[in-house]
């Protein structure tokens, strides 16, 4: 069994990740030391079913001494039924799914017990990603950025560009893929930009019992309705120095500001606020970005993707144009951290969470 502190060269590593928008639990392979990327390996996904997801839904918010015993249930079995089937994996990184995100107020909650999930899989577990870097001043999030540097020089970048996730809420990473190391200077900065999908989810899901705009198909009926725009533009969050983070329903109450608006222009301005919230954080990079490289399940809404378009300066591109997959890439990202974390190298810095010094979040359990 693999220990912390032996790691030599690139292993075979797996991440999950059970995102913001409780659709289900993402799980990839990946080769690496938790420097640079070696490879990229098999994936799967899980879904959520919906007396999962109503679990889940109802636990959203609770921390730490709650009754979070079914929710946790349902989360570990479902990171164990898919994580089973990669037999090779070496290592596991565990997200675990965020219930509630309130760094400022000094705490951010991942449901699941790393030390259950080593003991069914028989591999150790790099899990408590977040936690370290918020007691030590930092955002606990994003965590990705580590995990884009090494992107941006997989695909080869020679000058600074910019990752974007629109999950259910977004962040961005700028990156200067000439710096030698993620957490040099100047080599990164890293924000959650505002809500992406989760808005427009909640209002599918209020209006048509549906759970996402799919291909943009209510949004691209309508129009954005300017004036419910500038008045969520006028949000502090916005007007916040990075780096910075969100809790998913941060800005849960921008639904009353398309109240009276047809489902298709709410929709539409709905996908218009993410839009702009990306706008407003591109003024925030170090330097213009060659491109724009985006992924999470954003990336599918063809409406949110002609508005970024529209609205920035820089080619706005689904990452699969440059050789990686959208949906994996946080999954991805957690198996690279817990090489991280098993190495002892930081995962987070004061570029991308605001933590005070170069930090290694993360805490390993072993099966018994
Ligand atoms: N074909 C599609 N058309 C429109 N929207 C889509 C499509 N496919 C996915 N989405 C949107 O993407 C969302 C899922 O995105 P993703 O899986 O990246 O979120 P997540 O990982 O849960 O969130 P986060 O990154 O915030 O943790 C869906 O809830 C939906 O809103
Ligand atoms: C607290 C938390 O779980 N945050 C998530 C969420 O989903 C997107 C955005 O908000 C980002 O800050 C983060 O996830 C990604 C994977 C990250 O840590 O980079």
């Amino acid at each position: 069994m693999l220990k912390a502190g032996t790691i030599k060269g690139p292993i075979k590593a797996l991440g999950a990740m059970s995102g913001t928008s409780l659709d289900g639990v993402d799980a990839a392979m990946i080769d690496t030391d938790g420097e640079a990327i070696y490879g990229f390996g098999d994936s799967a996904y899980r879904t959520y079913e919906p007396d999962e997801r109503a679990i889940l839904r109802a636990a959203l918010g609770k921390w730490p001494g709650a009754d979070l015993s079914a929710a946790q249930e349902v989360v570990e079995a479902a990171h164990i039924e898919v994580l089973r089937q990669f037999e090779r994996a070496e290592l596991i990184g565990f997200h675990g799914q965020t219930l509630a995100h309130d760094p400022r107020g000094r705490g951010t909650h991942q449901l699941g017990d790393g030390a259950v999930l080593a003991q069914a899989l028989g591999r150790p577990v790099v899990w408590d990603f977040r936690s370290s870097d918020v007691r030590l001043g930092g955002e606990g999030a994003p965590l990705a950025p580590f995990f884009h540097f090494a992107c941006a020089r997989w695909i080869g970048a020679g000058e600074p560009l910019a990752f974007l996730n629109l999950g259910g809420v977004g962040n961005i990473t700028w990156i200067d893929p000439r710096k030698a190391r993620p957490e040099d200077e100047d080599a990164l900065l890293a924000f959650d930009t505002g809500p992406a999908n989760a808005p427009l989810n909640d209002l599918m899901q209020e209006r048509l019992g549906q759970p996402y705009d799919r291909d943009g198909a209510v949004a691209r009926k309508g129009q954005v309705e300017t004036g419910a725009l500038e008045l969520f533009l006028d949000d502090p969050y916005f007007f916040r120095m990075p780096p910075k983070s969100l809790d998913r329903d941060a800005f849960a109450d921008m639904i009353d500001l398309v109240r009276e608006l047809s489902d298709a222009d709410a929709a539409a301005t709905l996908a218009g606020m993410s839009a702009a919230a990306v706008m407003r954080g591109m003024e925030h990079c170090p330097s213009p970005p060659a491109r724009l490289l985006v992924t999470g399940g954003g990336r599918k809404n063809p409406v949110m993707m002609q508005m970024l378009r529209a609205a920035l300066d820089c080619p706005v591109i689904p990452v699969e144009d440059v050789g990686l997959d959208g949906d994996m890439l946080e999954a991805q990202a957690f198996a690279f951290l817990a090489v991280r974390v098993a190495r002892g190298l930081p995962t987070s810095c004061p570029a991308t969470t605001g933590v005070r010094a170069a930090v290694g979040g993360g805490e390993i359990s072993y099966p018994e």
